[in-house]
């Protein structure tokens, strides 16, 4: 089982997993199973039948920008999150652990956020809360001028398909599934019509740079170019905001580097903002906004 995935787990209050990790690790398991009945001979197949593909003209992409429009008064604001003396405690034993210990922060549209802070520090807590993933125990969170916090299960569950996109430090990707096939899927289960996933998957993996490798599988390509393809899924559904745990923590600093590139470069093209996770000091300066946590706290 995939790591993020028992993060996930691991952050859903103890009998209660969330609904997100059962969608995907049921979606994970039939295309698994789905995959594993082919030989490679087929998947290579495939692949050629893609290339073939993408000789030919390039569709309109036409892919849910209405759907997406934001409420006038919320541009107004330039806020995409608002983050309002956020608390989270979790049951442990008899008693409770206070992990987040009133948070408060705002994210403006098209920034670069990040969080730093030492390990246990809570950012992985606030990162899922501000994915909609888990909830605060007392305090708000806006998105888009919704209220997170006050959604139930089903409206957070599409707000996250619709408008958010996740990057984990372990990538996340179907080992068995081609660069280009991992990407399709993010498609596919965005609920974005087929005719649109050509183009669409195309132009996302040649903007993350990896225009000459989309049919790699990911034991074909490097830690760098494997976070690549992580991002290229990611953003492929359009989301309006990405969610980065950790993105550059398996890689060396070049690679590192490279990934904070395509992060500028997709804030641009893709109109998105992100808010990640970071030990590393050297990748900071990048950062539109660094917001440092101690022990469930902004210092
Ligand atoms: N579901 C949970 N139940 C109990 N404790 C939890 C739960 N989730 C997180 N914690 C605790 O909250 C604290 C903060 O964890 P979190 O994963 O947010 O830290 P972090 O700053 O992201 O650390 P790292 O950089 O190592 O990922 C830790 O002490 C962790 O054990």
């Amino acid at each position: 089982m995939m790591r993020w995935f028992r993060k996930e787990v691991k952050l859903a209050d103890s009998d209660k997993l969330t609904d997100r990790a059962i969608v995907d690790d049921g979606v994970n398991q039939q295309l698994q199973e789905g995959v594993e009945e082919q030989q490679p001979d087929e998947l290579n197949q495939m692949d050629v039948e893609l290339q073939t593909e993408l000789g030919m003209a390039d569709q309109e992409l036409s892919v849910t920008e209405e759907a997406y429009a934001v409420p006038e008064h919320v541009k107004e604001q330039g806020s995409i999150l608002s983050v309002k003396e956020v608390h989270r405690t979790f049951p442990v034993g008899g008693g409770e652990i206070h992990v987040l210990k009133g948070i408060n922060m705002e994210v403006l549209h098209g920034q670069l956020v990040m969080l730093k802070g030492r390990s246990g520090s809570g950012k992985t807590t606030l990162l899922n809360m501000l994915g909609g993933l888990d909830q605060p125990t007392t305090g708000e969170i806006l998105f888009r001028g919704q209220p997170l916090h006050e959604l139930s299960d089903d409206k957070r569950t599409v707000l996250r398909r619709d408008q958010i996109g996740f990057i984990f430090q372990a990538y996340a990707l179907l080992p068995l599934l081609s660069a280009w096939e991992n990407v399709e899927l993010s498609l596919r289960m965005a609920g974005v019509p087929p005719q649109e996933w050509k183009a669409r998957v195309k132009h996302c993996l040649e903007l993350v740079g990896l225009g000459k490798r989309m049919f790699h599988r990911p034991f074909e390509l490097s830690g760098g170019e494997q976070q690549r393809v992580a991002i290229a899924k990611a953003i492929a559904h359009r989301p309006k905001l990405l969610l980065a745990d950790e993105p550059t923590a398996n890689l060396d600093s070049q690679m590192g580097a490279q990934i904070m590139a395509v992060f500028k470069n997709i804030i641009h093209t893709e109109q998105v903002t992100i808010c990640m996770t970071t030990h590393d000091p050297t990748i900071l300066e990048v950062a539109d906004h660094v917001y440092e946590m101690v022990d469930g706290v902004f210092i």
